[in-house]
């Protein structure tokens, strides 16, 4: 493994944007990269798709962050030469059609482009056209929109993958395994969690390599005590977790509901585990 200052030494493209959910319109910027080239992340402190480390995951390339609040104040100027003087070899800059940068979002892609250029004859500003699905252009906004209506199935085409929230073992209500199904219980602070609700999904538990079958609830408990949860239930055996799981959304069941009575919940829990079986199966996951 190379240390971060040789990769930043050596590396001759970057990429630059927010990169948050590091969906299809990013990864066609990362196919202009060259085999050393760097992700430069515009860290806002926003980012829910794929907070922090979690970009990580989509890219074998290095990711350098720079912390907007450090570099807003910058001109076009400053910004290319905070650029030049990270990455010293930098032949080629990679951004999209709608890359603003700089002191108020003031510079556009052919600021850049002239600013880079004039003082680097050889090099190259590659700007990516719009990256569209079905005719409508991909961004982060559209995906936490999607996911706040519980659209999975778009969202998931947006990504390029399967959206996937992490997050830590909390105890639940304890009543789960004696009166309904067990449950594994998160919190996951960092990432959006979507629409209230039942999906089909797949769960990772600790450190495991593979992703079981599951069906997952989000939303307040209103049968039950009210609080907000988080709750993964696992189709393929008991399982035991004891700090962490993530849970893959593969398409969305339905809403949330106030049950009556706990056999009324149990019988529509019964019929969420057959959708999602079946579900699995088609997809063969
Ligand atoms: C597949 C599934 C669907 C659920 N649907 C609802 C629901 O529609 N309304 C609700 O109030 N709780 C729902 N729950 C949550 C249960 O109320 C919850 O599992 C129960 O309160 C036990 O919580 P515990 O694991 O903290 O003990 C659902 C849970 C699962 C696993
Ligand atoms: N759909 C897209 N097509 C082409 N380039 C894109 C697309 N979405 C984002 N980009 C580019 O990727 C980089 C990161 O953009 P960012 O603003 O973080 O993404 P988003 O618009 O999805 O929030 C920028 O250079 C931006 O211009």
């Amino acid at each position: 493994m190379l240390n971060t200052a040789t990769i930043l030494q050596n590396s001759t493209s970057v990429a630059i944007g927010g990169f948050d959910g590091m969906h299809i319109g990013h990864q066609e910027l990362f196919h202009h990269l060259d085999q050393n080239g760097v992700i430069v992340v515009i860290n806002t402190g926003y980012a829910n798709l794929t907070p922090s480390h979690f970009r990580q995951r989509h890219t074998d390339k290095h990711l350098h962050y720079y912390n907007l609040e450090d570099i807003r104040h910058l001109d076009g100027a400053g910004f290319v030469e905070l650029l030049k003087k990270d990455f010293p070899k930098l032949q080629k800059i990679v951004v999209g059609y709608d890359f603003h940068f700089g002191k108020d979002r003031r510079y556009s892609y052919e600021d850049l482009k002239e600013l880079f250029l004039k003082e680097n004859e050889d090099g190259e500003v590659v700007i990516v056209k719009e990256v569209k699905h079905h005719n409508d252009a991909v961004h982060s906004h559209k995906i936490r929109q999607k996911l706040a209506i519980g659209d999975i199935k778009g969202a998931n085409e947006f990504l390029g993958y399967n959206y996937t929230i992490c997050g830590k073992k909390i105890t639940g209500q304890g009543i789960g395994a004696k009166e309904l199904v067990a449950t594994i219980n998160l919190e996951a602070k960092e990432f959006l969690v979507p629409k209230e609700g039942v999906y089909v999904t797949t769960t990772r538990i600790d450190d495991e390599e593979h992703f079981h079958p599951s069906v997952s609830f989000i939303g307040h408990r209103v049968s039950t005590d009210g609080s907000f949860a988080i709750e993964s239930h696992i189709l393929d055996g008991k399982v035991v977790c004891e700090e962490k799981a993530e849970i893959s959304f593969i398409a969305y069941i339905r809403e949330n509901k106030k049950f009556e009575s706990m056999d009324e919940l149990r019988d529509a829990i019964k019929k969420d585990i057959a959708v999602a079986n079946r579900e699995l199966q088609r997809l063969e996951l």
